[in-house]
């Protein structure tokens, strides 16, 4: 099942690639975007999914966009992002990922992240270690943040006091100074470069559970560390994370994080 739905994700992420990039409609705001690719993605994976589990339970983008709930029960649940990075995909950016965790008991059993220009399956196992096409990961050991490299994204919102809160982080961070900070345009690269080594930390305000799911167990079973923004433990609901190699850097970060919180992933809808 799992070959034979990466062949097809992977095939039809590279045709849509070549011939067909419009974006459909948009979500949260104008610069959100969907095509018809994050659907069909996202349509395919719980199909096969379903074949085999039917009686397991899904988080997918574009289903809670159509009116989904966004609930993480005890079941074992798919947590599947069919396209991170899709503004990337409308500009042939190319860091595109399909990213998919698995969890039991609230808890990630395995991720998956596929980052389809790149052709790197990043894949990790809770115990088992985190793999790129099969190598195994391991965090950076740098525990100086003035020798650090920083990933960090600003998202799709475009109000002006979560702008304001995010310039002032990244400004005290860049002042630091840190040696560079970095944009993949995905949360899940970001979180895989976190895991490969690249770079030392990541941090947003504003993901949703599908961006990170997978990425979390990534960066953990490759030595690194979660954390909230406030540096308590990171909560997949509440839409804020840092992914680090280790707590030092995680708990620096923290310090010059303006935070603010995001409408929770689970926050019941509100009434017609
Ligand atoms: O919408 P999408 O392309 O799946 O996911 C987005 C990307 O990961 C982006 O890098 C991050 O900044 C946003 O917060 C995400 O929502
Ligand atoms: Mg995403
Ligand atoms: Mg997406």
């Amino acid at each position: 099942m799992y070959v034979c739905m990466y062949v097809c994700i992977d095939q039809m992420v590279r045709e849509a690639l070549r011939d067909d990039r419009k974006v459909m409609m948009t979500k949260s705001s104008s610069i959100d975007l969907v095509t018809q690719t994050d659907q069909k993605v996202e349509q395919l994976i719980i199909k096969s999914v379903k074949e085999k589990f039917p009686t397991h339970r899904f988080i997918g983008e574009e289903s809670v966009a159509a009116g989904e709930p966004c609930d993480l029960t005890d079941f074992p649940t798919w947590i599947i992002d069919p396209i991170d990075g899709t503004t990337n995909f409308v500009h042939a950016f190319p860091f595109v990922a399909v990213s998919i965790g698995f969890c039991v008991n609230k808890q990630c059993e395995f991720g998956v992240v596929y980052s389809c220009l790149q052709d790197q399956m990043f894949t990790a196992r809770r115990g088992r270690g985190a793999f790129c096409n099969g190598e195994p990961l391991q965090v950076s050991t740098e525990e100086d943040i003035s020798r650090s490299i920083i990933a960090t994204e600003f998202g799709s919102n475009r109000e002006t006091e979560a702008i304001d809160r995010m310039f002032s982080s990244l400004r005290k961070i860049v002042c630091i100074p840190v040696q560079g900070v970095r944009s993949a345009g995905s949360a899940a690269v970001n979180m895989c470069l976190v895991a490969s080594g690249c770079v030392e930390a990541y941090y947003e305000i504003g993901i949703h559970v599908w961006d990170v799911a997978a990425g979390s167990l990534l960066v953990t079973e490759a030595g690194g560390v979660l954390m909230d923004v406030e540096g308590g433990v990171v909560d997949l609901m509440s839409r804020r994370i840092i992914a680090a190699n280790n707590r030092t850097l995680a708990e620096r970060i923290v310090k010059e994080i303006d935070s603010f919180s995001p409408t929770r992933d689970d926050a019941p809808l509100p009434k017609q």
